[in-house]
């Protein structure tokens, strides 16, 4: 199961997460966000860290315009786009995208199984906000495009065994702050997806 940290917003932490063995950083593009960076910071990180990570540009209700300008500046691989109000036009993006499902019933991801999606639970805020998505919504579902977000720990990823998820996502459960990544929460983490096998 693939393991994305969400939320970088310094070389230390990145590098931390790569070392605890994350498959994918996100970088969230979103300037309400505490967790927000620039996105020519997010791109003196991308030069810094090793190949073979996949880094994703976090976006709220942007038009395409403004998505491909920040993945082109922030080298980002990938957009994970919340689209709520209909503002992006997927066509017109130049880069990989995954849409993020900000799940209130599971009728909200039954509607969407049809490409890789990212599902999150429904929070004010967007994202980051430590709030769990139900697990029973899954149960009549096929997770293998799907990448859980929301309120996910070292404490209670293992729940998930059993819901075989293309991927995991994870924010304030591995930080010492908001912004601020705890190295051994990290490790912990992944060490815990890699153990529900
Ligand atoms: O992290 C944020 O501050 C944020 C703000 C606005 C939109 C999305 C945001 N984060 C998106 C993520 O991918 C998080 O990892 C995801 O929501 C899970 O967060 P958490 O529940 O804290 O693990």
């Amino acid at each position: 199961m693939k393991v994305k940290i969400c939320g970088i917003t310094n070389l230390e932490d990145a590098l931390a997460a790569v070392e605890a063995g994350a498959d994918a950083l996100g970088f969230v593009f979103y300037n309400k966000s505490p967790r927000y960076i620039e996105p020519f910071e997010a791109r003196k990180i991308v030069d810094a860290i090793p190949p073979f990570i996949q880094t994703v540009g976090l976006f709220v209700n942007e038009n395409c315009g403004f998505i491909n300008q920040v993945c082109t500046n922030a080298k980002m691989q990938l957009a994970q786009v919340i689209d709520d109000d209909s503002f992006t036009d997927f066509e017109a993006l130049k880069f990989k995208y995954m849409r993020v499902i900000r799940a209130k019933s599971e009728k909200d991801i039954i509607e969407n199984i049809n490409n890789y999606i990212l599902v999150d639970a429904f929070v004010d805020s967007f994202g980051g906000a430590g709030k769990r998505v139900a697990l029973e919504w899954f149960n009549h579902v096929d997770c293998s495009k799907i990448v859980l977000a929301g309120g996910l720990t070292e404490h209670n990823v293992s729940e998930i065994k059993g819901y075989p998820f293309y991927g995991v996502d994870v924010s304030s459960g591995v930080e010492a702050s908001k912004g601020k990544k705890e190295k051994q929460k990290m490790i912990n983490f992944v060490k815990a997806v890699n153990e529900i096998q």
